[in-house]
């Protein structure tokens, strides 16, 4: 077909130039990437943060190749509320983001860069809309496949690798047989420190490092072990992966409802099955506002608090629009609690 700069198709060349110029901002409003790209905001952003990265010349990956799985991967995820394409190309924009902060310049190598965009761009396909719990619980293929162990994440992996079989897609296949294993290497680590069972581990990993954060005079950090950098770039795409609550307050409430409705149709599912209903899935019982509060108090706050230490000063301007998110939903449950007083 007739692609455009950023590998796809658009009817407003002119808005899409302009949203592009945000690539690297934090806050980026995604969903009108999902609009101006007419519905390929994955393939979008991925395409061009691998042109304005220059790794297509780096590692000798044409440019019809790399669109060609890129629209494979994005067809790949599943039109569910939340993990859908939309989530893929808002992680792939925030690593990108991530990636630049100061204190981590030139602290990782291509290979490293792209092993990490490229599992940002790949780390839910094919996500049914349903957890790990429920998976597990019901006995599904999925949970038989990988003997309850990180199914999703596990999965995830398998679809994305699989897509790469294909000439056409295989955007590894001019990268050396030792290098493509690393890279699938830390991919695999990074896509794996995504599952949510995972966190407390990943989070006392990331605080350990904080604290014997070796720097450079410039602030710029250290990392002297395959185990240390891989770490770093596993907390750094499980923040990825927790990070509306510190986008803007708009865009953050639009993921809130869009997590709870793929909770809810979970709930549903359970409820017809003559299942006990998960936790935060029952759409008669759940407090949003709550639940969002105590997410942030109890793991998006404890996680971006010890990332902010790692790269102090780069994420202090996330930190704050935690702050202000948390401030307001917390006064959403005050309102509401005042309601109901009357
Ligand atoms: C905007 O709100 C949320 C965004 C993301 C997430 C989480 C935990 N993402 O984690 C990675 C994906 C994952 O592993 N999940 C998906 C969610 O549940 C656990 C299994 C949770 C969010 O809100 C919570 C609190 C109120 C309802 C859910
Ligand atoms: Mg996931
Ligand atoms: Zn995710």
């Amino acid at each position: 077909g007739e692609y455009y700069t950023y590998g796809v198709k658009t009817s407003k060349p002119k808005e899409l130039d302009d949203l592009m110029e945000d690539l690297d901002v934090w806050g980026l409003d995604i969903f009108l990437m999902d609009e101006l790209t007419e519905h390929r905001p994955l393939t979008a952003v991925a395409f061009t943060i691998f042109k304005q990265r220059d790794l297509m010349n780096t590692f000798s990956i044409c440019p019809s190749t790399l669109i060609n799985y890129l629209i494979e991967l994005e067809d790949h995820y599943q039109s569910v509320p939340y993990h859908c394409k939309i989530h893929a190309a808002d992680v792939t924009q925030s690593m990108h983001v991530l990636l630049n902060h100061k204190a981590l310049e030139s602290v990782f190598d291509d290979d490293e860069i792209f092993a990490a965009i490229f599992s940002a761009a790949i780390h839910d396909v094919d996500h049914p809309g349903l957890t790990n719990q429920y998976l597990i619980s019901t006995a599904s293929e999925l949970a038989i496949m990988y003997n309850d162990d990180s199914v999703l994440e596990n999965h995830h992996l398998a679809v994305a690798f699989k897509l790469l079989q294909h000439e056409k897609r295989d955007i590894f296949c001019n990268i050396p047989k030792k290098k493509r294993q690393l890279i699938r290497t830390m991919v695999i680590d990074m896509v794996r420190a995504t599952d949510m069972s995972k966190h407390m581990s990943l989070l006392a990993e990331l605080k350990t490092m904080v604290e014997t954060k070796k720097v450079a005079g410039s602030g710029i950090i250290e990392l002297d072990s395959y185990q240390d950098r891989i770490r770093v770039l596993k907390n750094m795409l499980h923040c990825a992966d927790l990070s509306n609550p510190t986008k803007p307050l708009d865009i953050y409430r639009k993921w809130t409802d869009r997590v709870m409705n793929e909770f809810f149709l979970q709930g549903d599912k359970e409820s017809s099955q003559g299942l006990e209903i998960s936790a935060m899935c029952d759409r008669h019982k759940a407090c949003i506002e709550k639940t969002q509060v105590g997410f942030i108090d109890f793991i998006v706050h404890p996680l971006w608090e010890s990332w902010a230490d790692l790269v102090h000063p780069d994420a202090q301007d996330i930190l704050e629009s935690l702050q202000r998110n948390r401030d307001w939903y917390s006064e959403q449950v005050e309102n509401l609690q005042a309601l109901d007083k009357t």
